[in-house]
């Protein structure tokens, strides 16, 4: 969105739907852009390049130490800025590796974001997201940076930090909608990133988000995982090409309306994390708010590396109102998932299509 006070642009909450974390180890996954979470970056041309701190989530001063404390258990050291900062460098780099020609003038960058903190819905690269396309717009240049390439340079600035992270997150808030990755190897190796393929939403059925106010720290549960991938354990490898193929299979019975399938699918997905990973590694929270669900017969996986959970009722309306009761009971946040539309640009598809 562009005005005469400058830029705004949002980018949405992200769900892993199917074969997450495979995306991370050349797998494929299926994803959504999750409207009922977002983040907004505003960019307004200025004197000098400011990055403006937010109210909150960068203020640094506290009315007693006990509220200094508080912060930093339940949202951590850091803010948004460093993501605001980071990008630009990010952004300044691949434009000039790329002859991409910036014009000299300056801008202030300022957030916002309704997402949960650290609940495997994404909410860092929303706003690296949402930063991008005022970058991309201020600069007037997106018809230079391609739409598959963008999801990189997103990951890119947060890699920057030293952020674990994947490329399906990206992906789904660049394209919005619901979006079919494949990043088998052949195709990283040769374009440096994956196919994406645009679903239509409205084969999914009802889907649910269950969360948790409590943060879990979604950078530390890949880290045995991806060494040991890394070490060519057997194990590993074939679970998580199992999990791959998860998103393979999953395209076909949405495809085909088979929700049956879907719900096996949905529930294997999580099964194969858990085997992976461990119970440790997972945290009982994470792992109660997907039992949560299974106990009144609901499908359900993680959303992300956990701190979320995205459930689906096979039975219908009776069984929402036993998982809304039971999630209730447990102290789980649940809402109705709505689905992000696309918010690709014609000029957008049109980069996509002549890849
Ligand atoms: N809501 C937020 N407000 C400000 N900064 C955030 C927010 N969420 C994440 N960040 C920034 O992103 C970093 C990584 O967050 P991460 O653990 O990836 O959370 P998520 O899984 O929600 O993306 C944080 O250390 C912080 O710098
Ligand atoms: O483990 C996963 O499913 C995902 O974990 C990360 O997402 P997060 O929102 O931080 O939990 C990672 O960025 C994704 O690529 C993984 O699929
Ligand atoms: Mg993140």
């Amino acid at each position: 969105m562009e005005d005469g006070n400058g830029i705004e642009h949002k980018a949405y909450a992200r769900i892993g739907l199917l074969g997450n974390p495979s995306d991370v180890y050349f797998g494929r996954t299926i994803s959504f852009s999750l409207a009922n979470f977002w983040a907004s970056v505003k960019l307004e041309p200025s004197e000098d390049l400011i990055i403006h701190p937010h109210r909150t989530h960068d203020f640094l001063r506290f009315n007693s130490i006990h509220q200094l404390v508080n912060r930093l258990q339940n949202e951590g050291y850091y803010g948004g800025v460093r993501l605001l900062m980071a990008l630009c460098k990010i952004f300044y780099r691949y434009c000039k590796d790329n002859e991409i020609e910036l014009h000299g003038g300056n801008f202030t960058l300022s957030y916002d974001t309704n997402i949960p903190r650290q609940t495997g819905l994404s909410g860092s690269s929303a706003i690296v997201c949402a930063a991008l396309s005022c970058l991309l717009d201020f600069y007037k240049v997106r018809h230079l940076v391609k739409v598959d390439v963008r999801p990189n340079l997103i990951l890119d600035a947060e890699k920057e930090l030293g952020i674990v992270a994947g490329l399906q997150d990206r992906v789904a808030q660049v394209y919005g909608g619901l979006v079919y990755m494949d990043f088998r190897k052949e195709y990283m190796d040769k374009w440096g990133y994956g196919m994406y393929v645009p679903m239509d939403s409205s084969l999914l059925p009802p889907l649910f988000l269950i969360y948790a106010e409590n943060p879990s720290d979604s950078g530390k549960v890949h880290s045995t995982v991806r060494k040991r991938w890394l070490d060519g354990d057997e194990f590993i490898i074939s679970t998580m090409n199992k999990v791959a193929d998860i998103a393979l299979e999953g395209r076909d019975a949405l495809l085909e309306k088979n929700y049956s399938k879907f719900v096996a699918l949905m529930n294997q997905n999580f099964d194969l994390r858990r085997v992976m990973f461990g119970d440790d590694a997972l945290g009982s929270m994470n792992i109660e708010m997907v039992e949560v669900a299974r106990r009144v017969g609901a499908a359900s996986k993680f959303t992300g590396s956990g701190g979320a959970v995205v459930a689906f009722c096979p039975d219908g309306p009776s069984q929402v109102k036993l998982l809304e009761d039971a999630c209730k009971k447990a102290g789980f946040a649940i809402q109705k998932a709505i689905v992000a539309p696309t918010f690709l640009s014609d000029s957008d598809l049109q980069s996509i299509s002549s890849k």
